[in-house]
C-alpha cells in the first residue's frame, strides 16, 4: 500500500494539472465576456449551464461523484460569472437609471412627514433627523406617508423600520417594494413607554390598554402581571394617548411615551415599563429622488428568489466574493404567490465602489426584480 506522502504525492500532480486547467477555462470565460459586453448579451445563461451540469453528471458513474461534480461546476460556472460581471462594470454597462450623489439633504427647507400625531415617537426621530423647528405635518398611515412622498407633498418621509425588541415593521417593508421611493437616511431613537392614564388613576381600576401592536409586544412582562386588562391594539401610541384623554374612563390607560403623557394631559401610572432597557426603533428617511449623500455607508436592496435549491446561496455569494460586510437579512412573503419569497438584505457600502458595483450587477441579472432602497 501506498505510503500517506506518497498519496499526497500523486494528489499534487493532479491538483497542478487542475489548476492549470482552472487558469485556461477563466482565460476562455474572459473572452466569452469580451463578447458579451460587445454584443450587449447577458452574463447569466441558465439554459447553458443547466445543460452543462448534465453532461458533466452523465460523465461520471457514482452518484455521490455526479453530486460532487455538479457542485463543483457549479462554483467553477459562479466564478466566471463574477468575472464577466466585472468587465461589465469596467466598461460601464450598469443598466438602469443610475442614483445621483449629492452634497446634502437641504432639510433646513424640506417639508417633513410622520405617520401618527403630536406626541408620537415618529415625530420623536424626525425632530433628531430634522431638528425641533423643521416644518413637518402627520398622516395616519405608513401608506398615507409614503403617497405624500410619491406625489410630492412632502419632502422626505420619517417611517419606522425595526425595533431592537419586536424586530421588523412588516408593512414598512413591504410599501418600500410598492413605492418608487428611496432611503436617504436613518436616525435611530431610544423608545421607553410608560403606562399612563387620566389624572389620579389607579391601576388597580384599569381594565383596558390601549396601544400600537409593537409596544404591547415590547411591554409584554409588564402586562402579563395584569393579565385581566384587556389590551387593545390602535394604530399610533399617540392615538392610544389621546384616546383617553377624549373617553374621561378612568378604566383606560394607554401605552405610551412620557412626552405623548404630557401632551395629552395624563399621568404617568408607572414609568419605564419595557421588557428590554435599551429598547430602541431605527427610523428610516424616505424621498421620491433617486439620490444618495456623499459618503453614504450602508446599502438597502431587496430581491426575489427563484425556487430552486441553492439560490439564495448563489446569490449572497456575491457579497462574499466582493468583500461586502452584510448587516441585515429579512424576508417577507411574496403576495399572491404562496410560500415565495422576496429578501431584503442592507450591506455596508456606497454605489461609487467597484465592489458594491459587481455585486450589484451579479445581483441584478441571476435574482428577480432587484430594487436597490438606497444608500445611505
Ligand atoms: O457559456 C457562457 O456564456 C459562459 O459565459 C460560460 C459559463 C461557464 O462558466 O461555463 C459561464 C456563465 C454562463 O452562465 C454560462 C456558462
Amino acid at each position: 500500500m501506498a505510503t500517506l506522502e506518497e498519496l499526497r504525492g500523486q494528489l499534487d500532480v493532479v491538483d497542478d494539472q487542475i489548476v492549470k486547467l482552472y487558469e485556461e477555462r477563466m482565460k476562455i470565460c474572459e473572452q466569452v465576456g469580451e463578447y458579451k459586453v460587445e454584443a450587449g448579451r447577458k452574463v447569466f445563461d441558465r439554459v447553458r449551464e443547466k445543460e452543462k451540469l448534465q453532461n458533466v453528471a452523465s460523465k461520471v458513474s457514482s452518484d455521490f461523484d455526479k453530486k460532487g461534480i455538479q457542485e463543483l461546476y457549479q462554483q467553477l460556472m459562479s466564478m466566471s460569472r463574477k468575472l464577466q460581471y466585472q468587465q461589465l462594470v469596467k466598461a460601464g454597462a450598469l443598466g438602469r437609471l443610475p442614483f445621483i450623489e449629492i452634497d446634502s439633504l437641504g432639510v433646513e427647507k424640506a417639508r417633513v412627514v410622520f405617520q401618527g400625531m403630536e406626541g408620537a415617537y415618529g415625530q420623536a426621530a424626525m425632530k433628531t433627523y430634522f431638528g425641533e423647528d423643521c416644518n413637518s405635518y402627520s398622516v395616519r398611515t405608513f401608506r398615507d406617508a409614503m403617497e405624500a412622498i410619491e406625489e410630492g407633498a412632502a419632502d422626505y418621509a420619517v417611517l419606522p423600520i425595526e425595533n431592537s425588541t419586536a424586530g421588523a415593521v412588516n408593512e414598512v417593508y413591504d410599501l418600500l417594494v410598492e413605492f418608487e421611493n428611496y432611503i436617504v437616511g436613518e436616525v435611530i431613537i431610544p423608545i421607553t413607554h410608560t403606562l399612563a392614564g387620566l389624572p389620579g388613576a389607579q391601576l388597580s381600576e384599569l381594565k383596558r390598554v390601549y396601544s400600537k401592536a409593537e409596544a404591547l409586544m415590547q411591554t409584554t412582562r409588564f402586562l402579563e402581571e395584569h393579565s385581566d386588562w384587556q389590551q387593545i391594539s390602535v394604530a399610533n401610541t399617540a392615538i392610544a394617548a389621546k384616546k383617553i384623554l377624549d373617553d374621561q374612563d378612568r378604566t383606560q390607560a394607554a401605552v405610551c411615551s412620557a412626552y405623548a403623557a404630557k401632551v395629552y394631559g395624563l399621568e404617568v401610572l408607572e414609568d419605564n415599563i419595557n421588557d428590554e432597557s435599551g429598547n430602541c426603533t431605527r427610523f428610516i428617511i424616505v424621498t421620491n429622488q433617486k439620490v444618495f449623500l456623499k459618503g453614504a455607508k450602508k446599502i438597502s436592496i431587496c430581491f426575489e428568489v427563484p425556487h430552486e435549491s441553492g439560490s439564495l446561496y448563489h446569490l449572497l455569494s456575491h457579497f462574499i466574493y466582493n468583500d461586502l460586510n452584510m448587516s441585515k437579512i429579512e424576508s417577507r412573503p411574496i403576495e399572491g404567490r404562496s410560500w415565495e419569497y422576496r429578501f431584503f438584505v442592507d450591506f455596508e457600502g456606497n454605489l461609487e465602489e467597484p465592489g458594491v458595483k459587481n455585486a450589484l450587477r451579479g445581483l441584478r441579472e441571476e435574482s428577480r426584480s432587484l430594487k436597490i432602497l438606497g444608500n445611505y
